[in-house]
């Protein structure tokens, strides 16, 4: 009897297998944490061999937890980091480079060169996106450009491209025996290279680059069945059905999945998404356009995205950059010995600043320094740091939609974080609420495969699912509200126009 989904989230941080029953609970999980590659300020990379090699390991791991071979499982989800882009040779079923992250700023020559005509927005009606170094596009061309003989490869129709998913499919599938080269809108959405209307390629827009069509993965729903797993692989003939984009994943995890409704999720970074239903709505604010999901044949739901680079991974910074804490945990430990931040803010902006600034040009700043600062209020600035983001990334989904939010869905890694939490709800004003399954990423990829094979009938099923764990009431005044935004926005205007010739 089939009586379980399985999800692969294959993270930036990690990669994790995790087996979901009907009613959405988990079953069993594994786990692999992978190399992050910093081989220059601002470059950011990780190998995408390791990454499918962890993925086959996790899988077993989930399994054999749960003691469940693959007659039990009815289909496999899969989610991932956007935007991280793989190229290979399909003939080989070698990687050309390492896999380009998300967070990687070595294309900022590019953006600027195709900023030149048109503007940093010149897609953006089209594609939903600024041009900027985030997106999957502009690294693409980076390693067609330098990498050796990469280009005369990618005309010849040898190279393929692919976000992590698309990567993990083909391997799946069965690589240079029949892979399949497929692609979800959601990730697709992330390219700069898919108009919204048609979620098709943009001939245009990949000329502009200098990026052969053939390189492109075929772009389908979110929920189908896209091929099954290669006899080789231990879930061999297993229904492949389901695939977003993290950060939908956890929209469509949290059952968010009605215009209006919203999820933040809290991991390396930080993305705020809201559902704008059928309708494409450009933002005033910031923020991105992208697709929220779509099932089968059905129409896609949009949606808005605040993303922010840095969360989770300034904390690991204090870990393993600076030694200060021995675990992210033990940073809520510190920020508990003080009863304020001594007036210091951090602004991580190792990628430059997302959403809503959009600024390449800013560099981390951390201001407010004095004697009287220790690393406690250092460690409460970091988590703080989150909670100031978040706000202003909720400042600019309200004035968007013109109707506020009145409370946040979240999830993520650092929900566990008390003090944070609650921190946000008092920098919000509004109850943060944490569900009881805060895989939610995972979750949804499972949602999204078992509705394609029948596994869960409708959305509505999906919906009762879903049940709180834990809400966040806010308890500070507006007044003290207002005035730690204050500071924290006089912060961020220290932390820009940092970059210049000398320094990256
Ligand atoms: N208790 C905690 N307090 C603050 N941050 C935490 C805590 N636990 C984990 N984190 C942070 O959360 C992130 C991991 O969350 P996760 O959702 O697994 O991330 P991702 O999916 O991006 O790999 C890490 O960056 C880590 O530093
Ligand atoms: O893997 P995460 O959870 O850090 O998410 C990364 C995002 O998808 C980047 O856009």
């Amino acid at each position: 009897m089939n009586q379980y989904v399985i999800a692969i989230d294959q993270g930036t941080t990690s990669t994790r297998a995790i087996i979901f029953d009907h009613s959405g609970a988990i079953v069993s999980s594994g786990q692999m944490e992978h190399e992050q590659i910093f081989p220059k300020a601002g470059w950011v990379e990780h190998n995408a061999a390791e990454i499918w090699n962890n993925t086959r390991e996790v899988i077993a791991s989930a399994l054999s937890k749960a003691n469940l071979t693959r007659h039990d499982i009815a289909a496999v989800g899969i989610t991932n980091q956007r935007e991280t882009a793989v190229v290979w040779d399909k003939t080989t079923g070698e990687p050309v480079y390492n896999a380009i992250v998300w967070q990687d700023t070595r294309t900022q020559d590019i953006v600027d060169e195709l900023s030149k005509d048109g503007g940093g927005d010149r897609f953006k009606q089209k594609v939903g996106l600024p041009l900027a170094t985030y997106f999957s596009g502009t690294k693409i061309k980076w390693i067609l450009d330098n990498v050796d003989g990469a280009r005369e490869k990618a005309e010849a129709g040898n190279l393929v491209f692919g976000n992590t998913d698309c990567w993990v499919l083909w391997n799946l599938t069965g690589g240079v025996d029949g892979g399949v080269h497929v692609t979800d809108v959601t990730n697709a959405s992330r390219t700069l290279f898919m108009d919204l209307e048609t979620l098709q390629w943009d001939d245009e827009i990949l000329g502009v680059f200098g990026v052969p069509r053939s390189m492109m993965p075929e772009i389908k729903s979110s929920s189908e069945v896209y091929g099954t797993v290669h006899t080789s692989q231990l879930l061999r003939e297993t229904p492949v059905a389901g695939i977003l984009g993290d950060q939908q994943a956890a929209t469509f995890g949290q059952a968010a999945f009605e215009t209006g409704e919203a999820k933040n999720t809290y991991g390396t970074g930080c993305f705020l998404i809201f559902n704008t239903g059928e309708e494409i709505v450009h933002s005033k604010n910031g923020l991105l356009t992208t697709v929220g999901y779509k099932l089968g044949d059905a129409k896609p739901h949009y949606a808005l995205e605040g993303s922010i680079a840095v969360t989770g991974s300034l904390i690991q910074w204090l870990r393993d950059n600076l030694g200060m804490i021995s675990s992210a945990p033990e940073v809520e430990t510190l920020a508990a010995t003080v009863k304020d931040n001594g007036g210091v803010y951090i602004v991580p902006a190792f990628s430059g600043l997302f959403a809503p600034y959009w600024r390449p040009d800013a560099r981390g700043a951390i201001v407010g320094l004095t004697r009287f600062v220790n690393k406690n209020h250092i460690a409460r600035a970091a988590l703080e740091a989150t909670a100031f983001q978040t706000r202003e990334v909720l400042d600019a989904v309200n004035a968007d939609s013109g109707v506020p939010l009145t409370e946040l869905k979240v999830d993520g890694g650092m929900v566990a974080n008390d003090a944070l939490m609650q921190f946000q709800a008092d920098i919000l004003g509004v109850p943060v609420i944490r569900p009881k399954v805060i895989e939610t990423t995972a979750l949804g990829a499972a949602y999204a495969a078992g509705l394609a094979v029948g596994f869960w009938k409708d959305l509505g099923e999906l919906s009762s699912n879903w049940s709180e764990d834990k809400r966040w009431e806010p308890q500070l005044d507006q007044a003290e509200q207002e005035r730690q935004m204050r500071l924290w926005r006089k912060a961020v205007t220290k932390s820009m126009d940092w970059v210049d010739e000398d320094v990256q």
